[in-house]
């Protein structure tokens, strides 16, 4: 039904995927919230992280619906206060490399993180998140996504991959 749901809703737009709509019905973000975190409900995950900005929007929702709270993973711009870790990506779906940053106090030692996120593609943003969360003494439990794009090598590398699409589900562009 999710999947469904998330199907009648993605768009190509100009060549680019397009999943704003979902978060603009409320009705189909709580199910897409919902199934996010549906795996991970006995998990004993006590930390949600996300990669701004769609892995704010998405992981804020996902830590309520889980009763955890939510630890940001800020990309270069921003104020972001107090002592960071930070850790440069490899290229991303674009070529781009990042240099994402969360603050040191976010995670604790013993904290059971599940990283949620849109998308996946090359899984550079991701990995790095693994990095940071490890780099904190705390253990990545999984990751949730809408889309999972990644090469089976790299999905082997971030654990327990939770996607609700994957790239054979989507439309011809
Ligand atoms: O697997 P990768 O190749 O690393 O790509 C995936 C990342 O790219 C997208 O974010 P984007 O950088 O487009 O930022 P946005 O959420 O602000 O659009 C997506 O939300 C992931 O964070």
């Amino acid at each position: 039904m999710t999947r469904a749901l998330l199907l009648d809703r993605f768009r190509w737009v100009d060549g680019h995927a397009d999943l704003w709509p979902v978060f603009r019905d409320g009705a189909a973000f709580a199910e897409v919230v919902r199934a996010l975190a549906e795996p991970f409900r006995d998990a004993g995950v006590t930390a949600v992280c996300g990669i701004e900005s769609r892995g704010f929007l998405l992981g804020g929702a996902v830590a309520l619906e889980l009763g955890v709270g939510f630890a940001a993973v800020r990309k270069a711009a921003g104020l972001f206060p107090g002592e960071k870790l930070t850790r440069e990506t490899d290229p991303d779906y674009r070529g781009f490399r990042h240099v994402l940053r969360m603050q040191r106090s976010a995670l604790s030692d013993g904290d059971r993180v599940l990283l949620v996120d849109d998308w996946v593609e090359t899984g550079s943003q991701a990995l790095a998140v693994r990095d940071l969360v490890t780099e904190a003494g705390a253990e990545l439990v999984g990751c949730a996504v809408l889309v999972d794009q990644l090469d089976p090598a790299v999905r082997s590398r971030l654990g327990r991959l939770h996607a609700l699409l994957a790239a054979d589900d989507l439309p011809e562009c």
